[in-house]
């Protein structure tokens, strides 16, 4: 048997603020600490108000619910939403993504299964591909699909009906729609960052869910440090509760979160090192900044894609970068953060 080095570097999964699910088995433990209906789901009060009134519309007439637009960095609740959109207006929710669908025929064999009022939700709806985003312009539109039957000169087009039905799309960026598809979705949804507070209903919810015992100050640390996302926070809740078990009593209190979350180098800010390692790399290497995006994935050795969907939202959002059209530039926070002191007179891409 031959080791490779490469057997020693930790999956790029063991992040343990990574907002994307780490595993199959983390996907179904989500699952059962889903809410299930507009009344669980905690926070993004403006997306849940917007839905209720148009899904109380939707099921008084007997209609389809208008095309709903879900965006967002990852794990702050699109899927779980597209959920509980189909359990609220009592349909069936037919689940694909995009990268999914290859073909055109991939998708007319979902809307033409759907029935009447159903939701079709697809995921990373930004990675449809050309051929398959036509098919569901008329889709949209008139609830009909034309499908071409045969190939060559003997090929022709038919249309075929559809039941009217609900396009649930999400994405973490909106910004890679096309126009003609965006202008598609009547009702456009943007998930923000949740609050502590908010956060903290969530790990009470989930812990009490799992049969965990959590003094509310445990929960409050554990809230504090999931970068604003439900899905690290449910994480953080399980690794937390294993220390409990394995260190304390099995009591989650403000004590045994801290401990833990110290072990898991999940700072007082919610940040990991990855987090860390953005921010020294613009402070240390580019002088504070502006620098390019492609640049910093390069210097940190992580995919921009990943820098710019899943580590980046919650720095800027928080105060500790800014996007400008130079560059991205360190703030006097993230100096701050990590303790260097900041350049003096107006360096630092002109921030000070
Ligand atoms: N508003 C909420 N209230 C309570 N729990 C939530 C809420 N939003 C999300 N969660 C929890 O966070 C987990 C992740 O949410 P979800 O899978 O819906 O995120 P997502 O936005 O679809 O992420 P991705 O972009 O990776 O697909 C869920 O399993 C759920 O338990
Ligand atoms: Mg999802």
């Amino acid at each position: 048997m031959s080791i490779h080095t490469d057997d020693f570097a930790p999956p790029p999964a063991a992040r343990v603020v990574s907002a994307a699910p780490a595993s199959p088995q983390e996907e179904a433990l989500e699952r059962a600490l889903r809410p299930k209906l507009l009344q669980e789901y905690v926070g993004q009060a403006k997306a849940r108000e917007q839905l209720e009134i148009f899904i109380g519309a939707a099921r008084k007439r007997g209609e389809a619910l208008d095309h709903v637009l879900l965006f967002g960095p990852p794990g702050l609740g699109k899927t779980t939403l597209s959920h509980i959109i189909a359990a609220e207006l009592g349909v069936q929710l037919r689940q694909t993504s995009g990268p999914v669908l290859e073909k055109p025929k991939d998708l007319a064999a979902l809307l033409t299964n759907l029935e009447k009022n159903d939701v079709l939700f697809i995921d990373e709806i930004h990675r449809l591909s050309p051929v398959v985003e036509e098919i569901l312009y008329p889709a949209l539109e008139d609830y009909q699909i034309d499908i071409m039957i045969g190939e060559g000169p003997a090929a022709r087009s038919i249309k075929l009906d559809l039941q009217p039905f609900t396009l649930v799309g999400a994405t973490t960026r909106a910004g890679m729609l096309t126009n003609p598809l965006r202008d598609r979705f009547g009702i456009v949804a943007r998930l923000e960052f949740y609050t502590p507070e908010e956060l903290a209903r969530i790990v009470m919810r989930s812990a009490g869910l799992l049969g965990a015992p959590i003094d509310p100050a445990g929960g409050q640390e554990i809230a504090r440090r999931s970068r604003g996302t439900p899905r690290i926070a449910n994480r953080l809740l399980r690794r937390v509760r294993d220390y409990a078990d394995v260190k304390g009593d099995g009591r989650i209190t403000q004590d045994i979160a801290q401990r833990a979350l110290a072990m898991l180098d999940v700072d007082p800010q919610g940040f990991d090192i990855m987090d860390r390692k953005l921010l020294e790399a613009v402070i240390h290497r580019f002088d504070g900044g502006p620098v390019g995006l492609d640049n910093i994935a390069a210097s940190i050795g992580e995919e921009s894609g990943t820098i710019e969907d899943v580590i980046e939202p919650y720095l800027i959002q928080q105060g500790y970068l800014q996007r400008t059209p130079r560059g991205r530039i360190a703030t006097l926070a993230a100096y701050r953060h990590l303790g260097v002191a900041a350049p003096q007179g107006g360096q630092g891409g002109g921030l000070f």
